[in-house]
């Protein structure tokens, strides 16, 4: 039998406390319709085990190995069912988090998926969310360490309002340059130039209050920018705040569309907006979904902002992908 009995591997938080486990499945589909527990030897049935987080409203679907009764096949099209806002549990992407090698000193590896089953390298707010994860899973909050296909980075979890919504900082690491603007925006820019978190970035300084830059018809734009790169690329619009070392954004992010915030892409804007003379090193980022802080320390973003828990759902026996 390749599944482990039902919760025998799953460690509950002993000292932190929150919302509920609950055993669901989404709400107005039939049991045909849900969503799978596929095992990766091919077997189905068992439970699921998945947390809900979001980031200042970039929201994130958490699946911790260690959570569940054995290996599950998480791939494009599980992250594609679970995101759907209709159909699934709905989220900007998917985490898968694995169990790092024997001698690594991480606590987590990070697989992430967008909404759209296409991969990703890392995400700021989604790296952020994972780590809440983690902190809450072995009961105590601290520095988790986590490997994204971005490389190692070091977060640390700090109490916040509740045990739910607590302030996770992470060391993005290098900001380097992304890939040549591959076609001339199509809209007005002062500056524009990319940016590599790990994941690609465009960022376009606008010449617009904070008033007109939500006016930009982002859902036209994003998507011709995004094709413009064979990789795709996430596209963040900014104009500077009313106040010193504030920047407003809004953000098309590649394999989802428009989101509410994106730390990936809030560290892009800081660093290219800090080469253009329009900020200096501490920069806050206004975003739809809320604020961040970045802070640019030789050459490296470090971020840092609310992550909270949602929900954490079990989804039930029988479940079934295939549709
Ligand atoms: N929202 C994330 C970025 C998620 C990945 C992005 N869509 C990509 O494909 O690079 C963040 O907070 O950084």
């Amino acid at each position: 039998m390749i599944l482990g009995s039902p919760g025998s591997s799953h460690r509950r938080p002993t000292t932190m406390r929150g919302p509920c486990w609950t055993s669901c499945s989404p709400s107005g589909t039939s049991p045909a319709e849900t969503v799978v527990v596929r095992r990766s030897t091919g077997e189905t049935g068992g439970h699921m085990r998945i947390s809900k987080l979001h980031g200042l409203r970039n929201d994130f679907l958490v699946l911790l190995d260690e959570h569940q009764d054995g290996p599950l096949d998480v791939g494009p099209e599980l992250a594609r069912r679970l995101c759907d806002r209709r159909s699934g549990l709905g989220a900007d992407g998917l985490i898968h988090g694995t169990r790092p090698d024997a001698g690594s000193d991480a606590d987590v590896v990070m697989h992430l998926f967008n909404a759209d089953g296409s991969r990703a390298e890392v995400s700021g707010n989604g790296i952020r969310c994972l780590a809440q994860a983690v902190a809450r899973s072995r009961g105590a909050e601290g520095r988790v360490v986590v490997v994204a296909d971005s490389g190692r980075r070091e977060t640390v979890v700090r109490p916040g309002t509740s045990p739910s919504d607590v302030v996770v900082e992470v060391d993005l690491g290098p900001v380097g340059p992304g890939p040549g603007l591959a076609a001339p925006l199509p809209l007005a820019v002062k500056e524009s130039g990319t940016a590599d978190l790990g994941n690609p970035h465009v960022v376009a300084w606008l010449d617009l209050s904070p008033g007109d830059l939500r006016q930009v018809d982002l859902a036209q734009i994003g998507p011709a920018v995004e094709s413009s790169y064979p990789e795709g690329i996430n596209l963040e619009l900014i104009v500077p705040g009313p106040d010193p070392d504030v920047l407003v954004l809004r953000v098309w992010e590649r394999g989802v569309g428009i989101t509410e915030a994106c730390g990936s892409g809030a560290c892009a804007a800081a660093a290219l907006a800090h080469g253009w003379g329009l900020v200096g090193p501490k920069v806050r980022v206004e975003m739809p979904g809320g604020a961040v802080d970045v802070e640019l320390v030789e050459g490296r973003a470090v971020l840092h902002g609310p992550s909270v828990l949602v929900a954490e759902i079990e989804l039930r026996e029988g479940a079934v992908l295939d549709g």
